[in-house]
């Protein structure tokens, strides 16, 4: 199909990167529209390199750190249209689950739901994408701003296509697809050989995915775009993370189809090599 759109909703700076980078990189190398939506700026992230320590305990300063990272490793996807969800700063990192930040006043884990969804729709309205991706409800691991980036997706999708709902925020847009990313149960044989137990309820199992984008091709993009966010990720570490980075098997990104007509597949479980499959 002409015309493909994509649109990816994560909740901080690098999570586009670690969990979608090598689809980005696809669909952008093949011509389709590629946006993404941000919904804070991390500034309640940790800082695990020293030479950055001024930014510790400095959430603002972090936050425009951050915003600089996710400038820069965008850059490296070439055309990706960015989006902070209610512009920059309007909300801000929760924290980890159980933290104060979690209460913080400003904070996405505290925004007014019906706030989110207007701007979400607002987003949708404007980039028309036939396919969204973001997390499952769980937010893959249960971080409060994963979770909130979940909601504002799945509770703007019908809104953007209700012409009777802020006609002010644009026309009407029906999304054709959503998809939430995952991990799938046979990555537990990488990540245990990597020496991390207890990895299993962050999986889904293999014949419950519908779709994977085989990104090998853009594994090093995937890996350019991981490296400027030396705030939060070390890739030279030997670490379990860096392990797994360095993997081309890390830029094959599972899917879930959880809206819209699954297209034709292809393998053991018949996944959707494309995302924009079975779409006109
Ligand atoms: C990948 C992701 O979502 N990172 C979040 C997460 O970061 C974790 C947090 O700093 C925790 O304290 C660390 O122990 C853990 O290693 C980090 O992954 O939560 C941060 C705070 O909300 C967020 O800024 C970061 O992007
Ligand atoms: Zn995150």
């Amino acid at each position: 199909m002409n015309d493909r759109r994509l649109l990816l909703v994560h909740a901080h700076p690098d999570d586009e990167s670690t969990a979608t980078g090598a689809t980005m990189a696809r669909y952008v190398a093949e011509g389709a529209s590629v946006s993404l939506v941000t919904c804070t700026s991390g500034e309640l992230g940790e800082v695990i390199v020293d030479d950055l320590a001024h930014l510790r305990g400095e959430p603002d300063a972090l936050g425009e750190h951050r915003r600089g990272e996710i400038r820069a490793a965008l850059a490296e996807y070439g055309d990706v249209r960015h989006h902070w969800l209610g512009g920059p700063g309007r909300w801000r990192d929760s924290g980890m689950a159980g933290e104060a930040g979690n209460d913080a006043d400003g904070s996405f884990a505290k925004a007014d739901p019906a706030e989110v969804t207007r701007a979400m729709v607002e987003i949708l309205r404007a980039e028309r994408p036939q396919v969204v991706i973001t997390y499952d409800e769980f937010g893959g691991y249960g971080h409060p701003d994963h979770i909130g980036a979940h909601r504002a997706v799945m509770t703007s999708i019908d809104p953007a296509a209700d012409p009777d709902y802020a006609p002010e925020l644009g026309e009407p847009w029906q999304v054709s697809k959503v998809y939430w990313t995952t991990l799938p149960r046979s990555i537990l044989k990488q990540v245990e050989e990597a020496g991390v137990e207890g990895f299993e309820p962050y999986t889904v199992p293999d014949e419950e995915l519908t779709a994977m984008v085989d990104g090998r091709d853009f594994h090093a993009i995937k890996n350019a775009a991981l490296r400027h966010y030396r705030s939060q990720v070390n890739l030279d570490d030997g670490g379990f993370f860096a392990q797994l980075v360095a993997r081309p098997e890390f830029a094959m990104e599972h899917y879930l189809l959880v809206r819209g007509e699954r297209g034709p597949g292809s393998g053991t479980y018949d996944w959707e090599s494309d995302l924009f499959a079975g779409l006109a």
